[in-house]
């Protein structure tokens, strides 16, 4: 049987709340400046500022190929539901990927399955890339028992959001354990491959593009040691530095 052809890769930056406006925008300016034949050829890049910098940063980005996304949405288009953002209106302010259930709000907000389930079903209906962020909370000592038990944990996680969405739909998973978030390093490169590789098969048959990328403490120097199991690499705190972002753009495209 020929190999499954992989997907193309792909790079993110989510700017968290991090940064203020001005510190957004001039980030986003500086990514601008990446924008190059060299590595369009073979990786993806999006970036994920705050709701408010969303649409000055779609001004900025428009005549590049860098796509914009937000970091989380209501599961309804419209109605009476203060403080939420609309995926129909996110779509209007420029975002293509909309990130849902990150670890963070899993934990802080009350973000469940369901509701990032439903959530996934919004952004498709709108015309956007669900970027749906999954991971184990616990981190076991024991690397053989480590894989099944993140699996366990993950698989409802992805079966719901691939349940809620078209099978033609494009989808994002960003495999990142939790407790790799916020970390010093990320999660060892062998656990990483493991878990994607099986994490994989629940989306074998789609139709629909289904990428894999990694987070949780990823950098330069990451990517070329869980390649065999991603397509990428979703970043925070280690691409604040431009030039390291640069530099992991030009290994995932180079590998
Ligand atoms: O959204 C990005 C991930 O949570 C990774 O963040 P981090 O690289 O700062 O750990």
């Amino acid at each position: 049987m020929p190999p499954i052809a992989r997907p193309r890769r792909i790079v993110g930056v989510s700017l968290k709340m991090y940064f203020d406006l001005t510190s957004t925008l001039s980030y986003v300016r500086g990514v601008l400046q990446l924008d190059g034949d060299a590595w369009n050829a073979n990786v993806d890049l999006f970036i994920i500022p705050d709701f408010v910098s969303l649409t000055e940063s779609q001004r900025i980005l428009e005549p590049s190929s860098i796509m914009l996304g937000a970091q989380d949405t209501h599961w309804e288009d419209k109605g009476a539901f203060t403080g939420e953002v609309s995926p129909a209106v996110l779509r209007q302010a420029g975002a293509r990927i909309v990130e849902i259930g990150h670890a963070e709000r899993r934990a802080l907000f009350g973000e469940t399955d369901e509701s990032v389930a439903k959530k996934a079903a919004a952004a498709a209906r709108n015309g956007l890339i669900p970027l749906v962020c999954i991971g184990e909370r616990t981190h076991h000592s024991i690397a053989s028992a480590a894989v099944g038990a993140a699996i366990q944990e993950c698989k409802p996680q992805v079966t719901s959001v691939l349940a809620a969405v078209p099978d033609d739909q494009e989808v994002i998973l960003a495999y990142e354990p939790v407790w790799a978030i916020g970390a010093k390093e990320p999660a060892d490169p062998d656990h990483v491959v493991n878990v994607t590789k099986e994490l994989r098969k629940f989306a074998a048959g789609r139709s629909g593009v289904t990428r894999i990328v990694y987070g949780g403490s990823a950098g330069p120097g990451t990517y070329a040691k869980i390649a065999e199991g991603v397509d990428g690499l979703f970043l925070g705190r280690f691409a604040h530095d431009i030039q390291n972002l640069k530099k992991v753009i030009e290994e995932v495209g180079g590998a």
